[in-house]
């Protein structure tokens, strides 16, 4: 670090410009320690940024030696994401970085309230990313909303159950990703709609997920699609490539499985016999799976599918009455709630929902709450998959009224597990 370098407390957060944006892909770059270089970078994310726009890049800079340098960055997408409720508006946070000199010097606080107070002023009720790290976000109002796994299973264990279900009428075809597109986009959409935590995925999202060059690949082959077709149309598909290894006993291929959806029961059996039974292969890993994913149920030996779970989607409400007001609920519910937020202030007091499975109302009031909590915490329970109750165990809210925060879970409870399946 040269002594030009050294940080002092003088950045403002602006926002960028197409022009600008390498300076700013430099920093992110070099903050997440990514292995391109900035030209390579710019190959790979001026496509989306030329159809999202560059103006929700905020950067924070710094006038050094008289020079004016980027210091930090932070950008997010707009997606449709599934929510309780229905589609919604969702910020998608992303290329968060801060040059490795200007550390802990609240740059990134600094861009997220900025961040918070754009998102809000445009009327979108929700923001959710991928960490890089868990101890980041919390502080600034996300909570962890969702887990998924990633799978593998050793072929020779990977049968499916007798019983797993059929339709004579469905039939398989596998070919190149990219000319199967179609089939995909009809079976992703449809899929899309019916799961908690998936965005809809227009064209330059598209381009981007079968991106497939061959100095990526890192020794696997081409991306395939199989898709499964019934009288009406594509019904399932999975994405996937192979690579090829031998060892001294036999042919150790592996199948790679970027991403699967099906729309019914039948195409997720002649998915999984396509995928677990290739020649030449010893081992199917899966990138990302919901932790519902059918095929937990559909093996023989459900114990021989190792899955690591983690963290995917980090959740925060924008605006909590707002958010509050237009979810569906389980279960009736009343409770006053006493929220605080650090970073949306114009979040934080006490509101009243008042929620069945008919629809909900939220206000301002006066009245003394029956449990106060963090806004973080709310985001974090938002999509139904994380009870408040862990939250209240772990002493980090306040039950005033008891058994109101086993209500609130009642209430919020989704059966469906959410999954997000690809890290934007
Ligand atoms: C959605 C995404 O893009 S995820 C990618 C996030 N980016 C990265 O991980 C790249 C590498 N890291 C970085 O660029 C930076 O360290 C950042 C962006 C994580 C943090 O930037 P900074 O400017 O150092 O954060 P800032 O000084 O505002 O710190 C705010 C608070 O977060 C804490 N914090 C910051 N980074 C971390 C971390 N990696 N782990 C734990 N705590 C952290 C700070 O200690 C501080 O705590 P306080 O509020 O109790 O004082």
């Amino acid at each position: 670090m040269t002594t030009s370098d050294s940080p002092r407390a003088e950045w403002t957060v602006r926002g960028t410009d197409r022009d600008e944006y390498a300076r700013a892909a430099r920093v992110i770059g070099e903050a997440l320690l990514v292995a391109e270089d900035v030209p390579a970078m710019l190959e790979r994310m001026r496509p989306i940024h030329d159809a999202e726009g560059y103006e929700r890049v905020r950067v924070a800079v710094d006038d050094i030696d008289g020079e004016e340098r980027i210091v930090g960055a932070t950008n997010d997408f707009r997606f449709e994401m599934t929510l309780p409720g229905g589609p919604r508006r969702v910020a998608g946070v992303t290329g968060v970085g801060v040059w490795p000199t200007h550390r802990r010097r609240g740059v990134l606080s600094s861009l997220m309230r900025r961040q918070l107070a754009d998102i809000h002023a445009a009327g979108v009720r929700y923001a959710a990313l991928w960490a890089s790290e868990g101890a980041i976000y919390g502080r600034f109002g996300y909570g962890p909303a969702v887990a998924e796994t990633e799978a593998h299973i050793a072929r020779p264990h990977a049968a499916l159950r007798p019983d797993a279900p059929r339709d004579p009428e469905l039939t398989v075809r596998l070919g190149y990703a990219a000319e199967l597109r179609s089939d995909l986009e009809q079976v992703y959409a449809e899929a899309a709609a019916a799961r908690l935590g998936q965005v809809a995925r227009p064209g330059h999202w598209w381009d981007r997920t079968l991106r497939d060059k061959p100095e990526h690949r890192e020794g696997r082959g081409p991306k395939h699609a199989v898709v499964v077709r019934g009288p009406q149309g594509p019904v399932g598909y999975a994405l996937y490539s192979t690579r090829s290894k031998w060892e001294s006993d036999g042919p150790a291929g592996t199948v790679y499985v970027q991403e699967m959806r099906a729309t019914v029961p039948a195409a997720w059996t002649l998915l999984y016999e396509h995928l677990l039974d290739r020649d030449l292969t010893a081992r199917i890993e899966f990138e990302f799976m919901p932790v519902d994913d059918p095929l937990v149920h559909l093996l023989g030996n459900r114990d021989r599918l190792v899955r690591e779970v983690f963290n995917s989607l980090w959740f925060r409400l924008v605006d909590v009455p707002g958010a509050l007001s237009e979810r569906t609920y389980a279960a009736p519910v009343e409770a006053v709630l006493a929220v605080t937020d650090r970073y949306a202030p114009w979040n934080a007091g006490t509101w009243s929902l008042k929620a069945s499975p008919e629809g909900a109302r939220v206000e301002a009031t006066d009245a003394a709450p029956d449990v106060s909590l963090d806004a973080a915490l709310l985001g974090a329970a938002y999509l139904g998959q994380t009870p408040l109750t862990g939250y209240a165990a772990a002493g980090l809210l306040t039950e005033h009224t008891p058994g109101a925060v086993a209500r609130l879970d009642a209430a919020l409870h989704r059966p469906d597990a959410a999954f997000n399946g690809s890290i934007f």
